[in-house]
């Protein structure tokens, strides 16, 4: 016979009775859920554990000491759920707990079906972890980090169980217009259309009320024919808003009177023509202080973030690189597999990626240019510009007493601590270029910045070091 399709262990923490935890247990029993309790290590009996299998986190009188068990059973993006005693949990402790890793606190009163709640998400979470683990998710977007995996869970879900608009912030290179893609796929609307893309950034003043309305024939010179625009292209579909933070007031105003009504004209027309699509938009920027700043609509700011993810840079992820390397490279060569040297993994594990995994991405390619041959990828095939430096000892020595000696002359001079520290960063920034021939995107990998930081610094000068 086969077993109940759903199941979960439960860790009860801090009680010196497993009350709470046994009648959370024969509740979920009777609901068909296969839940089992799982002993710590050190009170004598086995700990078997599933690592895919959903965590509850059961305690009768929680206080702060749950904020470390519930880290630890959360790690790893593991789902986790703590359930609390009938008395609840409080307010400041809750949030404490969200933070800690837990998905949700749920207090175990029966007056509120609590074993209907609990069971109602484990079954949610079946649903998306089957669509994260699918293939078409796991062929396109690569990572088993937790910060990763709750983005991607946040996306699968509204996406395919929402009909809800979604905004996607992240540093350049961190995926969004993947993802983007992904929300679209995974929609389940019946007849679903097409994926628009419109880049926000790259649009042309004059031209963008045709690029989003469509004209008719004659609306202005050079208008020989009537044509479609993002609006109706995307009826039915989805509009994708790439980095929306660039869209000028105006346009705002415009997007959002459509967003709101259904309905819009082409440029020169004055037929209302109805429309319907689901918006996903990405962007770069912080939209909250751009709308602070009044360079964004609040009103269409709350539209677009009906729900929001934001998508982790590469170096708070960083345990996900040598598997998103992989990648790259299989899909370079066309083999599965490849070995890496030590040493080689090593200078992928400690380089800094401005650009996030679009950075990565294009060193794969280059590795995978240079590499011949079945064997493992050496250090023969790494680049000569990104081959590192080693510091001697010796020379890190030298390079302290020198910096000493410079600050202990601004200290004299009556210097403080940010005139120092920006002194120095802009130094360092102006020497790189130097070095560099002022190629400024040689000089801000050395430096292990964003060109574009580079770019506003020449702008801006000290005022962006501030
Ligand atoms: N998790 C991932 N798995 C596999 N490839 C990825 C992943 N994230 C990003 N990439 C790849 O990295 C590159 C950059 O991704 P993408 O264009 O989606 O980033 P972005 O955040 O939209 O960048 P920008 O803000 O500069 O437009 C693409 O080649 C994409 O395929």
């Amino acid at each position: 016979m086969a077993g109940p399709e759903i199941s979960c262990s439960i860790h009860f923490a801090g009680d010196r009775d497993a009350t709470l935890a046994v009648a959370v247990r024969s509740d979920l029993l009777l609901r068909g859920v296969s839940a089992e309790i799982v002993h710590r290590p050190g009170n004598g009996r086995a700990t078997v554990d599933d690592p895919d299998r959903p965590r509850l986190c059961v305690s009768a009188a929680p206080d702060s000491a749950l904020l470390e068990f519930v880290a630890g059973l959360s790690e790893g993006g593991r789902r986790m759920l703590v359930v609390v005693g009938e008395s609840g949990c409080a307010e400041g402790l809750t949030w404490r707990l969200l933070a800690s890793g837990a998905e949700d606190v749920v207090a175990w009163a029966s007056a509120d079906n609590p074993g209907a709640s609990v069971l109602a998400r484990l079954q949610r979470w079946r649903e998306v972890d089957g669509l994260v683990r699918s293939n078409v998710v796991r062929r396109q977007l690569v990572g088993a980090t937790t910060g990763w995996l709750r983005a991607l869970r946040r996306v699968v879900e509204v996406a395919h169980f929402t009909g809800a608009a979604l905004l996607v912030t992240g540093e350049t290179g961190t995926g969004k217009e993947l993802i983007a893609r992904l929300f679209h796929h995974l929609d389940n609307r019946p007849d679903k259309s097409d994926l628009i893309v419109v880049d926000c950034g790259a649009i042309v003043p004059t031209l963008a009320g045709s690029e989003f309305f469509g004209h008719e024939r004659g609306a202005f010179t050079g208008a020989m024919t009537a044509r479609d625009g993002a609006f109706a292209a995307a009826n039915k579909g989805t509009l994708f808003l790439d980095e929306v933070g660039e869209l000028p007031l105006p346009l705002q105003a415009e997007l959002l009177r459509v967003v709101q009504e259904s309905t819009f004209k082409r440029v020169g027309g004055d037929t209302w023509r109805k429309v319907s699509f689901r918006l996903v938009c990405a962007t770069n920027r912080d939209l909250r202080a751009e709308v602070s700043a009044g360079r964004f609509r609040l009103d269409l700011y709350h539209r677009l973030a009906a729900t929001m993810v934001h998508l982790p840079p590469l170096r708070e992820r960083r345990a996900d690189i040598l598997m998103l390397f992989r990648h790259f490279l299989a899909e370079a060569t066309g083999v599965e597999g490849l070995r890496l040297d030590p040493a080689v993994a090593r200078m992928l594990d400690q380089r800094e990626y401005p650009g996030n995994v679009r950075d990565l991405r294009q060193l794969a390619l280059r590795i995978a240019a240079r590499h011949v041959g079945p064997g493992p990828v050496t250090p023969g095939d790494i680049p000569d510009e990104e081959r590192p430096l080693e510091v001697s000892a010796a020379q890190e020595q030298q390079v302290q007493v020198l910096l000493d000696d410079a600050v202990e002359a601004a200290l004299s001079a009556g210097c403080g601590y940010r005139h120092i520290r920006d002194s120095a960063a802009e130094t360092a920034i102006r020497l790189a270029l130097r070095r560099c021939g002022d190629d400024l995107q040689e000089a801000a990998r050395r430096l292990g910045v964003t060109d574009r930081m580079l770019q506003k610094w020449r702008a801006q000068g000290r005022a962006l070091l501030q």
